[in-house]
Order: C-alpha cells, then sequence, then structure tokens
C-alpha cells in the first residue's frame, strides 16, 4: 500500500516524486559504463534519475560535449544535486568527480548510498568506506549479477 507515502505526480506512474542523483566515473574512466546504464535503467523504474547520462553507453571518457564547457556541467550537477532526495554512486572504478561529488552530498545531509565491487580487486577508499554510519551514508558491497536486487533492497 502508498497509503501515506508521497504520492506519484502522474497516474501512469511513469513520473516520480523521488529523485536520484546517481554518480559513475566519466573522465576516471568508462570501464564500467555497462553497469551504470543497467544502474540508471532500474532506478527509471520507480524514480527519477536526475543525471541520466552517467548511464549513456555512447558517453566516452572525455565526458560530455558541452559548449558551455565544464564551469556549466559542475554548476548544473551541483544544483541536480541540490535537487536530489537520495545519491547512489556506483564507486569501484576510482572517479575525482564521483568522489568530490560525494563530499558534496554528505555536506547537504543526502541519504547516500554506495555500490562497490570486491571482484574488481580493488580496496575501496577509506573515505568513502570510513564515512558509512550505518545510516545516512551506506557503503554495499555486490556483485554485478545483484545489481537490480541491491536497489530494491535500499529502497
Ligand atoms: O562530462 C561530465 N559530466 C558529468 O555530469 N560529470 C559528473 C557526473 C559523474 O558522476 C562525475 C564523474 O566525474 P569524473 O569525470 O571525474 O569521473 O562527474 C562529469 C563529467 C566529466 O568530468
Amino acid at each position: 500500500s502508498r497509503a501515506g507515502k508521497t504520492p506519484r505526480r502522474s497516474a501512469g506512474g511513469r513520473e516520480s516524486s523521488m529523485k536520484v542523483y546517481f554518480c559513475g566515473s566519466i573522465r576516471g574512466g568508462r570501464d564500467d559504463a555497462e553497469l551504470y546504464h543497467r544502474m540508471v535503467a532500474k532506478l527509471q523504474s520507480f524514480a527519477t534519475v536526475l543525471t541520466e547520462h552517467v548511464g549513456r553507453r555512447e558517453l566516452g571518457d572525455t565526458g560530455e560535449h558541452v559548449t558551455q564547457g565544464d564551469r556549466f556541467i559542475h554548476d548544473r550537477d551541483v544544483d541536480w544535486l541540490r535537487q536530489s532526495d537520495v545519491v547512489v554512486a556506483e564507486v569501484t572504478q576510482p572517479s575525482l568527480g564521483v568522489g568530490y561529488e560525494l563530499g558534496r552530498a554528505v555536506d547537504m545531509k543526502k541519504k547516500v548510498l554506495c555500490l562497490f565491487r570486491p571482484s574488481s580487486g580493488r580496496r575501496l577508499s577509506a573515505m568513502i568506506r570510513g564515512a558509512d554510519n550505518g545510516d545516512s551514508f551506506v557503503v554495499r558491497d555486490y556483485c554485478q549479477d545483484e545489481i537490480e536486487q541491491v536497489l530494491e533492497d535500499f529502497f
């Protein structure tokens, strides 16, 4: 039952009231772009993803080609971060931009879910793993078969 919850805005349920800011590596490398794509698709089944471009397969490691330049990208993203209800980040591929977004999100007191794949052989930064407080900032280890389930469990 959805009683007591924020009503969805459209009867078709396509537009959700929940706004998710999804973070994934771009200039840090696009090795996991396919996984980001799956995560964004899953999130879009129940929320509005403000940064759906992060999951676009065509987006390469040079990033978006916007004539207004990097300041535009930065200011637009910080604005989207402010508007978001929840931040979901795939943090396996290290990315300065994702780390920056997470730091800003903590400062804005957003709810944050970080997803990391130990099977990568990498060790997650202490500044991310160590930020887990079991409440507003959660780091979840997962393997790629579980993507959809992990997101369902969290939301
Ligand atoms: O073109 C871009 N568009 C964009 O939205 N970003 C944001 C969203 C991503 O979660 C994050 C990726 O940072 P980086 O490029 O340092 O890996 O920064 C980053 C870039 C390129 O740095």
